[in-house]
């Protein structure tokens, strides 16, 4: 691996990735820094959670000139909040250099956002159609602009975004350079992007796989009705410290959040319908871990780089194999180990097979774990507790109190009703889920359409969804109300 020295970048930079913990580059980064130093355009595909980020971020804060109050860069993200996200990594690259840049989003006071424009941060990190509100507006300018950069690009020109960036780019100079990162980067796509670019530099460092190999990966053959409390029993064995589940719609995170909340677990959910204060205050509280399970939609699958996000569970397979790439590469992130586990039903193990296929990694599959394990994994995290207690060695104060038990109570007694306290019992509270029908393999391997669609920006997404609430009528409602 190489230093970030080997690239002569200025010190303010340098210091700043000292500060940040990053010692040596990581494969994409030794790759494209020099090249986009050198005003390349670049398309570059690395696995999730192996620092694309700062791949661009380096030579983008590098190329700013900070006493030019112009808008010299402009990152493009298809998510709210992968726009806070990387806009506070540019933040803390160029802390020292003294470059700002400014994160523009849907569902933020737009006012707010035209006074922050009007202080001419140097880097602007945007989702399209805020952008896009402000061009309108005539409340930002982008000729000045020098770097383009698409961060998930793949998302980004699909088919619900497309028409959006070609506008975008063409407010911007002809002259600018482009650079697009993905963890995924389907030959479509590609020959689409060669059109905003010249010459662009082709970097992928996948190896033989596409997903990192930190990340376990599993999968569970369920059937629907079986699936809560399957997964009820997997967060108990396994205590992830932070989790994601990913759901397929709105409606789906709504009500497994509600189950899972009903049965006992500090969980929230996350989608595209809930107003944007929400949206911040429940990753906020995710990230610091005041709830450990966030259940979601698409919109987390993307980017979102949270630290200690130990387990993945995909409640519902994917739509389509690169959103399996990304949902898993929420954990596995910066060489740390990580556990995925999707369910599949029966009828959809098909669909596994192709996700298998564009991984080149069979995931393994277990079976369906049982309450007597479910309780096992409580009992024993119960008892990793009381040890962690016994090894932070402040018990002082109740230590009469315990010889006063012991002198009428064996220790055996003792210990195994504080054991028993300490254990999150199986609870049996009635959930109501709807169920979801399974995923039919769709001929096109990579659904442009479906997601562009099922996040709803695609133009027929209304007709799409209200043709789809029409047709969750007919479905089951299932009822879980045991454990067992
Ligand atoms: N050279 C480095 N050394 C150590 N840590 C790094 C280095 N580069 C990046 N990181 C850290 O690795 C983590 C993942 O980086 P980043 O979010 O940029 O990944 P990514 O490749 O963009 O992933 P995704 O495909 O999910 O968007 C971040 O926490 C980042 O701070
Ligand atoms: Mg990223």
């Amino acid at each position: 691996m190489a230093t970030f020295h080997e690239f002569g970048l200025e010190q303010t930079i340098l210091q700043a990735i000292s500060n940040m913990g990053f010692e040596e580059t990581t494969p994409i980064q030794e790759q494209t820094i020099p090249f986009a130093l050198q005003g390349k355009d670049i398309i570059g595909q690395a696995q999730t959670g192996t620092g694309k980020t700062a791949a661009y971020g380096i030579p983008l804060t590098a190329k700013i000139e900070r006493d030019h109050e112009q808008i010299q860069g402009l990152v493009l993200t298809p998510t709210r909040e992968l726009t806070m996200q990387v806009a506070e990594e540019l933040n803390k690259i160029g802390q020292f250099k003294k470059i700002r840049s400014l994160p523009i989003y849907g569902g933020q006071d737009i006012n707010r956002q035209i006074k922050a424009l009007k202080q001419k941060p140097h880097i602007v990190v945007a989702t399209p159609g805020r952008l896009m509100d402000h061009m309108r507006r005539k409340t930002i300018r982008l000729h000045a602009i020098q770097t383009v950069v698409l961060d998930e690009a793949d998302e980004m020109l699909n088919m619900g975004f497309i028409e959006d960036i070609e506008v975008i780019l063409q407010e911007t100079p002809k002259e600018r350079q482009t650079l697009l990162f993905s963890a995924t980067m389907p030959k479509p796509i590609q020959s689409l992007a060669q059109r905003f670019m010249i010459e662009p530099g082709l970097f992928s460092v996948r190896s033989k796989e596409i997903t990192v190999p930190n990340i376990e990966q599993h999968y569970i053959e369920v059937p629907e009705k079986q699936k809560f409390d399957t997964l009820c029993r997997l967060l108990d064995i396994q205590s992830p410290e932070l989790a994601i589940v990913f759901g397929r719609t709105k409606r789906r995170v709504d009500e497994l959040s509600e189950a899972l909340s009903k049965r006992g677990y500090g969980v929230e959910g996350i989608h595209g319908d809930l107003n944007q204060g929400k949206r911040i205050s429940i990753m906020n509280r995710f990230k610091e871990g005041v709830i450990e399970v966030l259940v979601a939609t698409d919109v987390a699958a993307r980017g979102l780089d949270i630290s200690g996000v130990t387990h993945v569970y995909n409640f519902d397979i994917p739509q389509d194999p690169e959103s399996y790439v990304h949902r898993v590469g929420r954990t596995g992130r910066a060489g740390n180990k990580g556990l995925a586990v999707t369910f599949v039903t029966p009828r959809e193990i098909g669909h596994l097979r192709i996700i298998e296929n564009l991984t080149k990694r069979k995931m393994e599959r277990k079976p369906i774990p049982t309450v007597t394990e479910a309780i096992e994994g409580q009992q024993r995290l119960a008892v990793e507790k009381l040890l962690e207690v016994v090894e932070q060695g402040q018990y002082q104060d109740y230590k009469t109190m315990a010889e006063e038990l012991l002198a009428e109570h064996d220790s055996v007694t003792l210990v195994s009703a504080a054991l028993k306290m300490l254990t999150k019992e199986p609870n049996n509270a009635r959930v109501v889920l709807t169920e979801e029908p399974p995923l039919r393999v769709k001929k096109e391997k990579w659904g442009v359409k479906s997601r562009a669609l099922r996040d709803g920006r695609g133009k027929n997404y209304r007709k799409w969804e209200n043709k789809k609430k029409w047709s969750n009528k007919k479905q089951d409602v299932i009822t879980h109300n045991s454990f067992g």
